[in-house]
């Protein structure tokens, strides 16, 4: 009897290790990837997570683009990392067509708004490698038909469950086998790796390739998690890994640092410990 169900690799490092960027003598701050984060109001911590995992991940330039009345909010607790303010939708769009940006993330405390759908379509139409994720997927709520027809270049979706029903109308369900099929269908739907989050995160692609991830503690279930993953993934894009494996590549990653950290997780910990973590990879 043929078996139809869908293929897929165990995540592992096997599979994305020798993509991981290695800085050398040659290398400057914008050759090392510059991720452009849009942040919002008044949720303003969870672009600040996600600011963070990317530059813990090997950014090396990250900047938050603010609404100017939020700068200060922002400023206050980022050093590294740059609160770009703006005041007008000219000025965000003109952080956003900076040629130095190597790619986007939003989402995270963005806010369900038409300006939210507006930015991440304005970001896609640059070609240059997007996440949306949290709130920018909630804004395209039985709308995905809209992104894929705006995705022309490398593209990761990461919906929790809830996130995932919003977009597609479709609840997705917890037997493996019919779980990567959903997520398979609305990657070749969208056009973009689609990285359905939970216990064992799928990451499809709309070629076909499905990898699952395991390394996740149960302790990753806590608030800003999923903005600390998305900034990963964010950055490794613009470090020129591709997206499945960017993708796969922060989910382990992502594990792994929560593994590390054990008991009384919470998102903070998980930027602070991915540099070990690169380091063991890296080596
Ligand atoms: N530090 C910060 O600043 C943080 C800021 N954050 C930011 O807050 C914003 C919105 O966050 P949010 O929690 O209000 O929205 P969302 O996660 O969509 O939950 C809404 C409803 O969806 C449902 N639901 C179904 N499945 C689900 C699942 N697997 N996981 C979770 N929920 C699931 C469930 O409803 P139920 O199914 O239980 O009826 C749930 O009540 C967003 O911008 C985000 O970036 C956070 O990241 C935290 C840290
Ligand atoms: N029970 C669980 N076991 C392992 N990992 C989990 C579990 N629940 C959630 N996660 C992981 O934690 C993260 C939660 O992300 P998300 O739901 O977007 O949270 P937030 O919106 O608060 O950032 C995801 O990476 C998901 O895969």
């Amino acid at each position: 009897m043929p078996n139809d169900q869908p293929s897929y690799q165990p995540n592992s490092p096997a599979l994305w290790q020798s993509l991981l960027p290695k800085p050398d003598a040659s290398s400057h701050k914008y050759s090392r990837g510059y991720v452009l984060i849009q942040g919002g109001y008044p949720v303003t911590g969870a672009a600040r997570l996600a600011g963070l995992a990317a530059a813990r991940s090997g950014a090396g330039i990250t900047a938050i683009a603010v609404p100017e009345h939020a700068f200060s909010i922002y400023a206050s607790q980022l050093l590294s990392i740059m609160a770009k303010p703006y005041a007008s939708t000219p000025e965000l769009y003109a952080l956003i067509d900076d040629q130095r940006v190597g790619a986007f993330l939003i989402g995270p405390g963005a806010d369900n708004t038409e300006e939210t759908r507006q930015t991440t379509l304005t970001m896609l139409q640059t070609g240059k490698p997007v996440v949306i994720d949290a709130d920018a997927l909630t804004a395209f709520a039985m709308q995905a038909d809209r992104l894929s027809k705006a995705i022309s270049g490398p593209c990761v979706l990461t919906p929790h469950d809830g996130e995932f029903q919003r977009l597609l109308g479709v609840k997705p369900t917890i037997e493996l086998h019919e779980r990567i099929q959903q997520a398979l269908t609305a990657s070749r739907q969208i056009h973009a790796v689609i990285l359905l989050k939970g216990a064992k995160s799928i990451i499809a692609a709309p070629d076909g390739k499905v990898i699952v991830n395991e390394n996740a503690p149960p302790t990753l279930a806590t608030a800003g998690a999923g903005d600390v993953l998305a900034g990963m993934i964010a950055s490794l894009l613009a470090q020129g890994v591709p997206a499945l494996e960017a993708s796969a590549a922060a989910a382990w990653i992502h594990g792994e640092a929560a593994r590390l950290f054990g008991t009384g997780l919470i998102a903070e910990d998980l930027p602070e410990l991915v540099p070990q973590v690169l380091e063991s990879l890296i080596a």
